[in-house]
């Protein structure tokens, strides 16, 4: 059994895999992975991988160190069933990597896009050589809405929930339509671009936040809620002699 943990910038996920199957997937928080002992208890992890795109704090790293097995940290140094292309290993968000690895497991030698919409949203390119060309950074939901709320006078923190016309009728829905529709454009964007250039495209939507949109482009999409924690799966057992 592998023990998988994917620390993010809002939840930690963590999840149990019998060799490719997913066994089950917990929710966690980032600042404490209270749930880990009781997990850790749960089944007889022979392995683990962490990736994090935070600075764990210091009771996180004591859990992380009291794993009853060996771990693997993601990081530059860690060998990739994918080629990474990335001009700064340094200072990549493995997530992102990791979701491309969990794609390309699925679909080898296509081109994929993969969208993760967390904290995030991040657009990632894997072509159909498996090589990782990095992609782009864009504010998450709630981070949309915080922002418009943080950085005026007068607007309110409106939430996800609620009425949802295209164009907005008042202050509500002008803030909620201009979140929700805006990142429904912009992915929307990316796809077509990307399809413009790569017309034999995959795209995988993953990420905590769920987005559903008309679009003929329905036939080229998979949702896979747990993409990241199926590609540090692979990557864990790719390393699987080294650890
Ligand atoms: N159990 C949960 N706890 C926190 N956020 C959640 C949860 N389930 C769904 N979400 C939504 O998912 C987003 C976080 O997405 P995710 O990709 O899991 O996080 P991260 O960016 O930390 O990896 C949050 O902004 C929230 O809207
Ligand atoms: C872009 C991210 C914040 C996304 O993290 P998440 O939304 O999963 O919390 C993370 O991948 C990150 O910290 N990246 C570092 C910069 C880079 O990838 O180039
Ligand atoms: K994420």
């Amino acid at each position: 059994m592998n023990l998988i943990i994917d620390i993010g910038n809002t939840v930690a996920k963590m999840a149990a895999f019998d060799g490719r199957a997913l066994v089950e997937v917990l929710y966690d928080s980032n600042r404490t992975l209270e749930h880990l002992p009781g997990f850790c208890e749960k089944y007889p992890f022979e392995k683990a991988i962490v990736a994090t795109v935070i600075d764990v704090d210091r009771q996180v790293r004591n859990r992380l160190d009291e794993l009853p097995c060996p771990v693997l940290w993601l990081d530059e140094k860690t060998l990739l069933p994918v080629e990474n292309l990335y001009d700064t290993p340094h200072t990549l968000g493995y997530d992102r990597i990791a979701s491309v690895a969990g794609a390309n497991e699925q679909y080898p030698g296509r081109d994929i896009l993969v969208v993760d919409a967390g904290t995030c949203i991040t657009y990632e390119f894997i072509d159909a050589a498996a090589r990782y060309h990095g992609g782009n950074i864009s504010p998450g939901m709630q981070m949309r809405f915080k922002a418009l709320h943080r950085f005026t006078a007068r607007l309110p923190l409106v939430s996800a929930e609620g009425p949802l016309p295209s164009m907005g009728k008042d202050t509500d829905t002008a803030i909620r339509a201009g979140v929700l529709k805006g990142i429904e454009y912009e992915i929307v964007g990316y796809i077509r671009a990307m399809k413009h250039k790569y017309p034999e495209l995959l795209v995988f939507l993953t990420g905590g936040d769920d987005f559903s949109f008309d679009t003929n482009l329905k036939n080229i999409i998979f949702a896979d809620r747990f993409l990241v924690l199926k590609g540090l799966n692979r990557i864990l057992n790719y390393n699987n002699g080294r650890l």
